[in-house]
């Protein structure tokens, strides 16, 4: 049986590939992720099949530009009825309101169901070295923090970030923000490029609401199998 709180990565090329592993992972799972691999290459046809196989859909294009940009890149995205969409924190308190203000305006004006917004705070491939190399100066933990506080104050529904940083937003944003956490790392699975990891478990009981899972399942020798284990990890710590 599927849990919601279980996103799938789609991080592939083309629709077959796509379809290979929605079709091989059935009704164990609910929810996928299309993000800039698989978007760029086989577009909004992307969102369609999901959607009319019953998935969710998590849209993953982590929009960063200036505020107007934004703002018409989320209206235009906002047609093709995805569940979740991603834009930078970093883009500012302007930019999160006006990325805010477009989901609420052109989901009205098309009468469909408005996207939840998602900030993208600190990327999980992130650690402390490449942090500072790239000119952060608060901590990371601190940065997330602030960025979480600037998105909610925007309006906008909740943040991407690693779990580490799952059970301080929480603390911060409240009980009503999303907080989505890739960087996922079941025991069975290697980190690959990720740096700020945890398991299913640990992330759910520090308060994560959903779990963005790629590699460790779509490349694993029995897919089907690594969603099996996880859902069961995952059903140890009730919602
Ligand atoms: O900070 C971030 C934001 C987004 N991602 C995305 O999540 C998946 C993770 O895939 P894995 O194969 O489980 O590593 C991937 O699509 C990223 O683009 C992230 O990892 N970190």
């Amino acid at each position: 049986m599927a849990d919601d709180r279980l996103i799938v990565a789609l991080d592939v090329s083309t629709m077959e590939q796509m379809k290979d592993i929605v079709d091989t992972l059935g009704d164990a799972v609910s929810f996928y992720k299309v993000g800039m691999e698989l978007f760029y290459a086989a577009g909004e046809d992307t969102v369609a099949y999901l959607r009319d196989c019953g998935k969710s859909v998590f849209l993953d294009l982590k929009l960063h530009d200036i505020p107007n940009t934004v703002a018409q890149g989320v209206k235009s995205l906002t047609r093709l009825g995805a569940n979740l969409i991603t834009i930078h924190g970093q883009g500012g308190a302007v930019m999160l309101k006006a990325a805010a203000d477009a989901a609420r305006e052109a989901a009205e004006e098309l009468g469909v169901e408005r996207p939840k917004l998602l900030a993208i705070t600190v990327l999980t491939s992130f650690d402390d070295t490449t942090w500072s190399g790239i000119g952060g100066q608060l901590p990371i933990a601190d940065q997330v923090r602030r960025l979480a506080l600037l998105a909610k104050d925007a309006g906008v529904d909740g943040v991407v970030a690693s779990p580490l940083e799952a059970k301080l937003i929480r603390e911060a944003c409240g009980d009503d923000f999303l907080i989505v956490t890739p960087g996922i790392r079941p025991t069975f699975a290697v980190a690959n490029d990720q740096k700020r990891i945890a398991t299913p478990s640990s992330a759910l009981r520090d308060g994560a609401s959903r779990l963005v899972i790629g590699r460790p399942i779509t490349k694993a020798d029995n897919p089907r199998e690594a969603v099996r284990m996880i859902l069961e990890e995952m059903e140890a710590v009730k919602p």
